[in-house]
């Protein structure tokens, strides 16, 4: 997993820390690590070897920049270098588009559709997916299912073997999307009629946009793949999904970013929730642990836009119930808050696993058994004692024992979040970022 080379590289900056002048030892042992865990994660040899040597050269002989010290000078060379090796930030719009998707089979396409079809819905735009899968038996059923759950329309027809006639008919039949997702067949190999029928697909679709998937355990392998795919119908953009369960995702990446074809999101898990933005920058930032603030960010707004809910509130001052509630409410619109969790700076705090497992059912329940609790109560959980408890859960048709539990939850929640605020307190983040960034 990537998070091996983000603690070897945490790990390997840490014996920086404290130094007053870069030595040259220092470096070359950090840069060894550094190696090891690129190659461990398939990153190709020549370009870790490349970039080793960046790195040495340039915290050797670059002054560092004013204020900052020897780590925050290394840290910032091995960032930005890194970034680099992501390639180039590639831009989502949100008006009206054609999204055609390319992939071999099994790497995740028609989940990926989906996810996505569930990003741009997040955005508030219409959205409608046809299926032009005919090869695999079931992919319809797969996908419509998904289509259902998010209650996205989907275009199909599974006694169809012909791609371009569904997709013909589908076109005219999903005339009000503002995104229109099309999902295409996958094979196991690259075949001679997979890339033809992708061509017509292309054609006769307009798409525009073609984003390939990329199963990330492909590791170095990806640049085949994607330059494959790029000369028949010039890959706009790539997904690398299953960063989650491979070690090779740093290969992949870096393979793909070498063929120019930049990436657009990865998928990190089978719900319909698990795609990211791919952004270089953040996602370098958070392998290097100092959080991903600039996605954190971008999610925040879109939740607020609905609700009036100052989510940097997780952050700072009082807590009370009803701000529990809230921040429940918008982190559950921004996605799962393990994804949001590990998007904060939060260095080596530990996030109880319950405090991510408050699902849209027991959200219900918080919100009846609240419901029961008195104004004093709610600013102050502290006052409920066994007889107040019983109260409230009788008032909410629930047992006390649930009420206990909600109490609970909140507590861990206030503990895990003062340490946040501990944690967030040692340094400046957003003068940190902007000076990695180069935006001083
Ligand atoms: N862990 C994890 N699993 C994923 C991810 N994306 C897809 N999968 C799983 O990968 C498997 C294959 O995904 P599909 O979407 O069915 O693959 P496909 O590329 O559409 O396959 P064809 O339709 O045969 O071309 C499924 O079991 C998915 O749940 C991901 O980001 N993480």
């Amino acid at each position: 997993m990537l998070d091996r080379l983000g603690s070897s590289l945490k790990d390997a900056l840490k014996k920086l820390a404290g130094k007053t002048v870069v030595d040259r030892a220092a470096v070359e042992e950090l840069v060894k690590d550094l190696q090891r865990a690129l190659i461990q994660s398939d990153v190709n040899v020549k370009l870790v070897m490349n970039l080793s040597q960046a790195i040495k050269t340039r915290s050797l002989e670059e002054e560092p920049l004013k204020g900052m010290g020897v780590r925050e000078h290394v840290l910032r060379i091995v960032y930005q270098e890194l970034v680099g090796l992501m390639g180039p930030e590639v831009e989502v719009t949100l008006g009206q588009q054609t999204i055609l998707m390319a992939g071999l089979q099994g790497s995740g396409k028609t989940t990926t559709t989906a996810k996505l079809a569930r990003y741009f819905q997040r955005k508030g735009l219409r959205v409608a997916v046809i299926c032009g899968d005919t090869f695999r038996p079931g992919a319809y059923q797969q996908i419509s299912t998904l289509c259902q759950k998010i209650n996205v329309p989907c275009f199909g027809d599974p006694n169809e073997t012909d791609a371009v006639k569904i997709v013909t008919k589908g076109l005219k039949s999903v005339g009000q999307a503002e995104v229109l997702i099309i999902d295409t067949q996958g094979r196991h190999a690259l075949e001679e009629g997979l890339i033809q029928e992708i061509v017509d697909l292309n054609t006769l679709s307009k798409a525009t946009h073609r984003w390939l998937v990329i199963d990330a355990a492909l590791g170095q392998q990806a640049s085949e793949q994607a330059r494959r795919f790029h000369q028949a119908i010039d890959i706009d953009g790539v997904i690398i999904t299953k960063m989650d369960g491979t070690a090779k995702g740093g290969g992949a990446l870096s393979a793909v970013a070498e063929t120019k074809s930049g990436i657009v999101f990865i998928g990190s898990g089978e719900t319909i929730e698990d795609l990211e933005r791919f952004d270089p920058d953040g996602f370098i930032s958070r392998l290097l642990g100092m959080g991903d603030l600039k996605a954190l960010v971008e999610r925040a707004e879109e939740a607020i836009t609905t609700e009036d809910v100052d989510v940097n509130s997780m952050l700072r001052g009082k807590f009370t119930l009803r701000d529990m509630y809230k921040q429940l409410e918008a982190v559950n619109k921004m996605g799962p808050l393990k994804q949001i969790m590990s998007m904060l700076p939060l260095g080596n705090v530990d996030i109880p696993n319950d405090v991510y497992e408050v699902t849209g059912t027991k959200m219900v329940r918080y919100r009846i058994i609240m419901d029961s609790m008195t104004n004093e109560e709610l600013d102050d959980p502290a006052v409920i004692g066994s007889s107040r408890m019983h109260r409230i859960a009788t008032g909410a048709g629930a047992s006390p024992d649930e009420v206990r539990e909600l109490l609970r939850y909140h507590k861990t929640m206030q503990r895990a979040l003062k340490g946040m605020r501990g944690a967030g307190g040692k340094f400046n983040m957003q003068r940190m970022m902007k000076r990695f960034s180069g935006k001083q």
